[in-house]
């Protein structure tokens, strides 16, 4: 039967990129999903942005919403200290599957634990089952009707401490107003707007950076 584009896409890593070398795996997915084949990476002007929070951050704990096939994984756990932890979720199993070659082909594997399931599933047992107290950085890039009730759920399950960083992919397209309303305007955050572009295209896109203020 026809293949997945998840797994065309892991092709193109295994042919063009080198073993242990993240920026390469990179490099051929921005490649291929620019002359090949759009996929919903966060791509490479987004991920850009992504790598300035993640540097001058410097987070000891992550936590990814959405892998899909592992792109922003390898984007954000290729900048992380020795010791510091990313915990990525995926709903797909077929995406997990791709994820994980990916990620191992990058050589990043000892930097992150895959996790599959729904995020409203998993946050609450954050702490019991991964020894988290909290995270200070949450990259939001899953389905965009949870970026909502799952930010107020890791509120409500103390995951959030003051200076945790969330950020969030896609707020124009799709995007996620009833997540920006509540970022903009709630006391407890310090919201700002990163303007760019969807993924491999010139329609408008950006990331939401919201600081926790406790
Ligand atoms: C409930 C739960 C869910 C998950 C989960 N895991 N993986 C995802 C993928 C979600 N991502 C997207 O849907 C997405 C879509 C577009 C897009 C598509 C079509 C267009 F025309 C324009 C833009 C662009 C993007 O950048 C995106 O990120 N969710 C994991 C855990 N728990
Ligand atoms: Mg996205």
């Amino acid at each position: 039967t026809r293949s997945t584009r998840p797994q065309r896409l892991l092709k193109a890593v295994k042919q063009h990129a080198t073993r242990g070398d993240p920026q390469s795996v990179i490099s051929a997915i921005d490649h291929f999903c620019r002359h090949r084949e759009w996929a919903m990476n966060v791509g490479d002007e987004k991920g850009c942005i992504l790598d300035s929070v993640v540097s001058e951050l410097n987070p000891e704990k992550v936590l990814e919403l959405g892998t899909y096939c592992g792109y922003s994984t390898v984007r954000i756990a290729r900048l992380l200290p020795p010791g510091a932890r990313l915990i990525t979720l995926e709903f797909n199993p077929d995406y997990a599957v791709i994820a994980r070659q990916v990620i191992a082909w990058a050589g990043i594997e000892d930097k992150v634990q895959l996790v599959e399931g729904a995020s409203e599933d998993w946050i609450p047992r954050m702490k019991e089952h991964f020894g988290i107290e909290t995270f200070d950085l949450v990259f939001l890039d899953h389905w965009k009707d949870h970026y909502l009730p799952d930010t107020k759920l890791m509120e409500g399950c103390g995951l959030l401490r003051k200076g945790t960083v969330l950020l969030a992919d896609n707020v124009i397209c799709p995007g996620v107003p009833d997540y920006l309303e509540y970022v903009r305007n709630s006391r407890s955050y310090k919201s700002c707007y990163f303007k760019s572009h969807l993924e491999y295209t010139r329609a408008e896109d950006g990331l939401e950076k919201s600081v926790f203020l406790g």
